[in-house]
């Protein structure tokens, strides 16, 4: 499981986000071209063949129906979740961004806030279930002030989650349809007889799921490309091998394109954690997944020294990253692309991944080079406020005019003459 910087391996972590388009394009294309012509009878089809589920027993869950679910969970897990929405929320509340005005050369300037009307949020049920991305995707969206909020989720293997739909309810879902894929994307994006069309789709997914995100892009606005889990640690002498092999399964069990890697410059303890990883492995309840997903796009780093594996994290751009070195803020100001960061011994990603605050839905495939996690930055637009007196007209007009004229744009330069000329015809 060590590899080495010149290896075949790294060109291949490097190059994953085009090794998984070239792979899976073609039948994404063809299901959103499905769902786009038929509509219902298209996701009803494709949810048989791929989720062997008829949705002609039950669509949806409006969100009445969801309240029965949230009342069934376990008292532990209902004190767990409503902890990690507190913490969401708390997170979520500190990013939002608020309406401002200033004034600048007598001119009033501003940016009104508004959130979006209706947005879709993706919960991946494929392989796993995910009742924590129910909160990470709907929880900033309310905190935003989204009004609609709808949820596509498929059922596994034919299976209904309670648990996901009872903390939709928590979350504040307005309404959860039973579909996942490629074809749940579509159906946001264009809509159906039961779908209605979002303004914007978030969350993440398997890879049908974020590259037909990519594909729907302009009709629909999207957050990210949010698509099989990562995790790159860095790891120096002082790192416990048992840790850091923990954290890189728990990456790894998510999907076999899941990509889990630790970069070292210290020989003994890549050895330790190769170790740690096939012991732990062993026990692994989801060892097949992490197993495929450790060979294909997983290992230990060897490196000459920790700068140079610095250079190696900002290339692979991780979605999430581990600083498991003696002192972590040393480093951190090196880090310029991951889409969040671990620091030191006691943080492990699974903390981020459910409770302490931080959105988990994050960019993937090497798109942490220019996408941020999820926040309410998602949910909402930004409108510029303008308002002008005619005493900035006299000071200003003259040089306004001017560029008017420099391209030629006549009508725009008299839209400020006739107000210098005339002034107000109404006492305002
Ligand atoms: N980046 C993030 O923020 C983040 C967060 C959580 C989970 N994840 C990732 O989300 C993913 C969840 O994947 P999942 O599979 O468990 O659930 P999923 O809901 O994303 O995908 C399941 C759906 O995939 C479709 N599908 C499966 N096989 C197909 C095929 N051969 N052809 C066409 N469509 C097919 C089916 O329609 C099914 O409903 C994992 O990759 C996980 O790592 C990422
Ligand atoms: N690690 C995932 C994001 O890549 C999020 C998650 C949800 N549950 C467990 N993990
Ligand atoms: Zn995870």
């Amino acid at each position: 499981m060590i590899f080495y910087p010149d290896s075949e391996k790294i060109e291949k972590i490097l190059n994953r986000g085009e090794i998984f388009e070239e792979k899976y394009l073609n039948s994404v294309i063809e299901i959103i071209q499905k769902v786009k012509k038929e509509g219902d009878r298209a996701l009803i089809k494709l949810t048989k063949k791929f989720d062997n589920y008829d949705l002609e027993k039950k669509f949806y869950f409006e969100r009445s129906e969801l309240k029965t679910f949230y009342e069934k969970i376990p008292e532990n897990l209902k004190v767990a979740f409503n902890r990690a929405k507190d913490n969401i929320e708390f997170f979520h509340q500190a990013q939002l961004e608020k309406t401002f005005l200033v004034e600048s050369n007598g001119a009033v300037l501003g940016q009104k806030i508004t959130p979006l009307e209706k947005v879709g949020i993706y919960v991946p049920g494929g392989k796993a279930s995910y009742p924590s991305t129910v909160l990470m995707n709907a929880v900033p969206a309310k905190v935003a002030g989204v009004d609609k909020v709808y949820m596509m989720s498929p059922t596994s293997g034919g299976e209904i989650n309670e648990l996901v739909l009872g903390v939709a309810y928590l979350a504040g879902v307005d309404r959860v349809y039973l579909v996942g894929g490629a074809q749940a994307i579509a159906a946001f994006a264009y809509g159906t007889e039961s779908v209605e069309k979002v303004d914007k789709i978030v969350g993440p997914g398997n890879i049908y799921v974020a590259l037909a995100k990519k594909m729907v892009f302009g009709t629909v606005d999207i957050d990210m490309i949010a698509g099989p889990s990562e995790i790159l640690i860095l790891a120096d002498d002082s790192a416990d091998p048992t840790f850091v092999a923990a954290d890189m399964l728990s990456q790894a069990e998510h999907d076999e394109l899941a990509s889990a890697i630790t970069i070292t410059d210290n020989e003994d303890l890549a050895k330790e954690i190769e170790q740690e990883l096939i012991s732990q492995l062993f026990k692994l309840e989801r060892r097949s997944i992490a197993e495929k997903s450790l060979k294909e796009f997983g290992g230990i780093l060897l490196v000459k020294n920790l700068e140079e594996g610095i250079d190696f994290v900002n290339k692979i751009a991780p979605e999430h990253f581990e600083l498991c070195v003696r002192n972590p803020f040393e480093y951190l100001y090196k880090i310029k692309n991951a889409g969040a960061i671990f620091m030191g011994h006691y943080t492990p990603e699974a903390v981020g991944d459910y409770f302490a605050g931080p959105n988990h839905t994050l960019p993937t495939g090497g798109s942490a080079r220019f996408f941020s996690p999820l926040g309410t930055y998602d949910f909402i637009k930004r409108s510029s406020i303008i308002q002008c007196s005619l005493g900035y007209l006299t000071k200003f007009g003259k040089n306004i005019m001017d560029m008017a004229d420099s391209e030629g744009l006549t009508a725009h330069r008299d839209s400020v003459k006739y107000r210098m000329l005339n002034g107000f015809k109404t006492d305002i």
